[in-house]
């Protein structure tokens, strides 16, 4: 069994793999002083709780936070005796590699999205991904990552403005009644939940506007839902995207000896 590992700037996701689905799906926040034997404490109690037999034999690994993944890595030799793939190592062959300028090092989790939208839907795409950034990913023809879009992610935003004005308080994303605000908390979640509805309709217009080719956009993060309710128009919304793709990267490097 493949053990897929997500880590993003809030949340890492853990899901398992048995060849044909997810056995389940576990998430913690991304810490980067949490050691190896505290993973696995919080990996085996879960296990055990959902009576999941994992037996793990291959783990591969995105992180867009390179702390983390030494202890990842030593949680994988040490409990399941094997060495992880990690996206975006040179060692870590991509089915269709990226085409950007020199010296960019794309985040693993937009190659990982590009991967895993390619392999379900071919090319010609838009991904967005709504986590602690909100992402843009432009797959190819070919399904090779060609660039994008990074904006600020919609959590962020709304902590911005706490962090920033002593009067506006803590709130969480959601779908106001209606656009004029009557107390704080409204004005505020529909200057979020609107303007990123305007956000991503604008630059999926404009990115299809510059390419040459009629493009299909797949939302995917856990936001996505909310957005697709405010007439955002995604063609489809995966929500294991990410964990899709990195089966896909595992399997490619298995098939070409790199693993
Ligand atoms: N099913 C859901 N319904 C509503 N909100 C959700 C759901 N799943 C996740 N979220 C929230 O959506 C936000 C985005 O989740 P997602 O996992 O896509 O990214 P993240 O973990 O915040 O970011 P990153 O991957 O960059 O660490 C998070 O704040 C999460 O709490
Ligand atoms: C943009 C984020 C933070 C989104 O998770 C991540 O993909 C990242 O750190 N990227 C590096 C820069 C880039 O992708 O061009
Ligand atoms: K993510």
């Amino acid at each position: 069994m493949l053990l897929c590992i997500d880590c993003g700037n809030t949340n890492t996701v853990f899901s398992i793999w048995d060849g044909e689905r997810f056995l389940c799906t576990l998430r913690t926040a991304t810490e980067h002083t949490r050691t190896a034997d505290q993973y696995f404490t919080w990996f085996a109690t879960l296990i055990a709780h959902h009576r999941i037999e994992a037996r793990i034999t291959d783990v591969i690994i995105s992180s867009t936070v390179p702390r983390v993944v030494f202890n990842l890595r030593v949680f994988a030799d040490r409990y399941f005796n094997t060495r992880p793939i990690v996206v975006g190592k040179p060692e870590c062959l991509l089915p269709h590699p990226a085409r950007v300028d020199a010296g960019t090092n794309v985040g693993p989790d937009r190659l990982v999205n590009s991967a895993g939208a390619y392999d379900r839907h071919g090319g010609d795409l838009i991904v967005v991904d709504f986590g602690t950034a909100t992402t843009f990913d432009v797959v190819a023809h070919d399904g090779a990552y060609v660039g994008g879009v990074i904006a600020p992610g919609v959590n962020l935003s709304l902590e911005a403005l706490h962090m920033a004005a002593a009067a506006l308080p803590h709130v969480d994303v959601t779908k106001p009644q209606a656009v004029i605000g009557t107390n704080t908390v409204a004005c505020m979640q529909s200057g979020v939940f609107w303007g990123y509805v305007g956000l991503v309709r604008e630059i999926c217009a404009r990115i299809r506007a510059e390419y040459e080719a009629p493009m299909r956009i797949i939302g995917t993060g856990g936001l996505a839902p909310l957005f697709a309710t405010g007439d955002v128009l995604f063609d489809t919304i995966e929500d294991d995207l990410t964990m899709h793709g990195l089966t896909v990267i595992h399997a490619y490097n298995k098939e070409n000896g790199a693993a």
